[in-house]
C-alpha cells in the first residue's frame, strides 16, 4: 500500500492543477446531482401541498424549474470537463512515469542490464502503468469527491432539513461503504492478486513461446509451452471471473446501503413531519438527496476490484523508477588521452577475483589480443576497459579516463563494443547502421558494408533498403556478424573493444574482415577477445587471462 501511496503521490505532485480542477468539478457533479433530485422532490410536495390548500395559482413555477433545469445541464457539463481533465492529466502522469521507468532502465548498471527479462520489463512499462492510471480516476478522485459531497450535504440538511437527518445521512454513507470496502478487500485480494500474476506468466510464456518457437518445435516441446500459456491465460480468466462476482456482490451491497440510508431518512422524515417539526417538502429534500447520494459511494465497487491490481503493480514500479544519479545527456565527453592502459587489474564477483591481474596498454594504430580459456574473463576484461564494470583492483585508463567516471554515454561516442550477444534491430540495413550514426551518407554506409565483405551479399539482396526482421532475422549468423562490425566502423571509434569479432565466419573471411577494420580505422586502438587465429594474426601483442 505504501507503494500505491507513493505512486499516487507522484502523479498528483506532477499535475497538482490539472487534478485539483477535475476533483473540483467531479464534487460538483455530485452535489448538483444531490441538489436537483433533492430540489425536484420538494418541487412536486410542495406544488401538490399548495394545490391541495388551493393556493397552487400562487406558487412560483418558474424559478424551481428553471433550477431544476440549471442543475441538470450543469450536471453533464460537469462531469464532461471533469472526465477531459481527470484522464487528461492522468495520461500525461502516467506517460511520465513510462519514461522515468525506462530511465530507470537504462541506467541500471551493466549486470543489471544483462539479467533484464525483456517480458517482465514490458509488462511493467505497459500493463503495470496502465493499471496505475486508475488509481486517480477510479480510486482516489471518487473516493474525495464522494466523502467531500456526503459532508457538504450532511451540513446543508444539517440546516434546511433537521439534524437527525442530517446524522443517518453522513453516517449510514461514511461508515457502511467504508466497511464494505474494507472487507471487500480482504476478499478481493487475493483474486486480484492470482489474477494479475496469471495474465503477467502467460504473457510472459506468449513472448517466450515466441521468441523460442524454432527450439520448441526442434525439441517437440510446442504443444507443451502452448498448454502452458493457454493454462496461464485459463487461470488468470478464472480470477477475473471471482472478481467480477466480487464486483457484482459490492454492488448489491452498496444498493442496499443507499436503500438503507434513504429509508433512514424517510421513516425520521415521517416522524419529524407528523411530530410538526418539520413541512413534508422539507423531509422530500432529505429522502430524494440520500437517493441522489448513492452514485457517491458507487464507485467503492469498481476501486474494490482493482485495488489489488494497483498494489501489485505499485509495488513493482516504485523500486524501478529510482535511477542512479547519471547525466542523461552529459555535455561533450573530456576524453582526451589516448589509447587504452590497464595495470595490475582483475574484477571480483562475490569478494572473489574473476582472474589473475593483468597488465596491458595498446597504442593508437595498435592490436592487443586477449587469450585465454573459456569463461576465464575475456569478455569482463573488455567490460572493464569502457567502464561497463568496476575493477576490483587494479587501474583502467581509456582515452586518458579512469572508464568508470566518465558517463557511459560520453565513453561510448569514442569507443566502441562490440559483444557477443551484440544484436541487430527489425528495419533495414541502412536503419542498422545509422544507429552508429545517423548522418552517414549511403556512400559511407556501402564502404563499410565493403570493409567487412558483405557489399556484394548485399547488392543483390535490395542492398541498404533490404529489411530484416526482429533481432536481424533474414541474414546469416556471420552476415549477421559483419554487419555489427560494419556498425562499429561507421561510429569511427578512438577505442575499438572486440568480443570474437569473427565468430561465424569462414577463415578467408575472417582474415579478410580482420584486415578490413584496421585498414578502416588505422589510429585506433583495438584490443580484442580471440580465440581464432584470424582475430591473433594481426595482434601486436597477446595478453593472457587465466582464471584465479
Ligand atoms: N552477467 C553475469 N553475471 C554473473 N556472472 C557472469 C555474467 N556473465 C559472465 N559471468 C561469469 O563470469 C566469468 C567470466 O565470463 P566471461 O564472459 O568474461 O568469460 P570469457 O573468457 O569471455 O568466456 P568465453 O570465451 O566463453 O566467451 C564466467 O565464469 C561467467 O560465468
Amino acid at each position: 500500500m505504501t507503494d500505491l501511496i507513493a505512486i499516487i503521490y507522484l502523479i498528483i505532485r506532477n499535475e497538482r492543477q490539472a487534478l485539483a480542477r477535475g476533483f473540483a468539478l467531479a464534487f460538483v457533479v455530485l452535489v448538483m446531482g444531490v441538489a436537483l433530485l433533492a430540489l425536484s422532490g420538494w418541487f412536486i410536495l410542495a406544488t401538490a401541498a399548495a394545490g391541495m390548500a388551493g393556493i397552487g395559482i400562487l406558487f412560483n413555477v418558474f424559478a424551481p424549474s428553471a433550477m431544476v433545469r440549471f442543475l441538470a445541464l450543469g450536471r453533464t457539463a460537469a462531469r464532461y470537463g471533469e472526465r477531459i481533465l481527470t484522464h487528461d492529466a492522468t495520461l500525461r502522469a502516467v506517460s511520465e512515469l513510462r519514461v522515468s521507468l525506462l530511465r530507470g532502465l537504462l541506467t541500471r548498471p551493466y549486470r543489471a542490464l544483462e539479467r533484464l527479462r525483456a517480458n517482465s520489463e514490458l509488462n511493467r512499462i505497459t500493463a503495470d502503468t496502465d493499471a496505475l492510471d486508475g488509481a486517480l480516476l477510479r480510486l482516489v478522485i471518487p473516493a474525495l469527491a464522494g466523502s467531500a459531497a456526503i459532508l457538504i450535504t450532511s451540513l446543508v440538511l444539517w440546516w434546511i432539513v433537521h439534524p437527525s437527518v442530517a446524522a443517518i445521512l453522513a453516517a449510514g454513507y461514511l461508515v457502511l461503504p467504508t466497511g464494505v470496502f474494507c472487507i471487500g478487500q480482504g476478499v478481493a485480494k487475493s483474486p486480484a492478486r492470482l489474477a494479475e500474476a496469471a495474465l503477467q506468466a502467460g504473457r510472459s510464456r506468449m513472448v517466450d513461446l515466441l521468441s523460442g518457437r524454432d527450439d520448441l518445435t526442434v525439441f517437440g516441446q510446442l504443444p507443451r509451452a502452448r498448454d502452458h500459456t493457454i493454462h496461464a491465460f485459463d487461470k488468470a480468466a478464472q480470477s477475473r471471473r471471482r472478481l467480477d462476482q466480487i464486483e457484482r456482490q459490492t454492488g448489491m451491497l452498496m444498493d442496499m446501503v443507499t436503500a438503507l440510508v434513504t429509508s433512514g431518512c424517510l421513516m425520521v422524515g415521517i416522524t419529524l413531519v407528523q411530530a410538526d417539526v418539520i413541512e413534508t417538502a422539507q423531509a422530500a429534500i432529505g429522502v430524494f438527496a440520500a437517493l441522489a447520494l448513492g452514485e457517491a459511494v458507487a464507485p467503492v465497487r469498481r476501486a474494490l476490484s482493482e485495488i489489488g491490481k494497483m498494489t501489485k503493480a505499485a509495488a513493482r514500479v516504485r523500486p524501478a523508477l529510482k535511477a542512479p544519479d547519471l547525466a542523461w545527456d552529459d555535455p561533450k565527453p573530456p576524453l582526451s588521452g589516448q589509447g587504452l592502459e590497464m595495470y595490475n587489474t582483475t574484477f571480483a564477483t562475490q569478494g572473489k577475483a574473476m582472474f589473475k591481474p593483468i597488465s596491458l596498454s595498446v597504442a593508437p594504430g595498435e592490436t592487443v589480443v586477449l587469450e585465454g580459456a573459456s569463461g576465464s574473463g575475456k569478455s569482463t576484461v573488455l567490460l572493464l576497459a569502457i567502464g561497463a564494470l568496476v575493477p576490483a583492483q587494479g587501474i583502467v585508463r581509456a582515452l586518458g579516463c579512469d572508464p568508470a567516471q566518465v558517463s557511459m554515454d560520453a565513453m561510448t561516442r569514442k569507443a566502441v563494443l562490440v559483444t557477443q550477444r551484440s544484436a541487430l534491430i527489425a528495419g533495414t540495413i541502412s536503419d542498422n547502421l545509422r544507429l552508429a550514426d545517423p548522418t552517414a551518407s549511403d556512400a559511407a554506409l556501402w564502404r563499410a558494408l565493403e570493409t567487412v565483405c558483405l557489399h556484394k551479399v548485399l547488392q543483390n539482396r535490395g542492398g541498404l533498403d533490404l529489411k530484416l526482421g526482429p533481432r536481424g532475422s533474414g541474414l546469416s549468423g556471420g552476415e549477421a556478424r559483419r554487419l555489427i562490425l560494419a556498425r562499429a566502423i561507421l561510429r569511427r571509434p578512438d577505442l575499438l573493444l572486440l568480443d570474437e569479432p569473427t565468430e561465424g565466419l569462414d577463415d578467408a573471411t575472417a582474415d579478410l574482415v580482420m584486415t578490413g577494420l584496421r585498414d578502416a580505422l588505422p589510429n585506433a586502438a583495438f584490443l580484442v577477445a580471440a580465440h581464432r587465429q584470424a582475430e591473433r594474426a594481426q595482434a601486436d601483442g597477446i595478453v593472457p587471462v587465466i582464471r584465479a
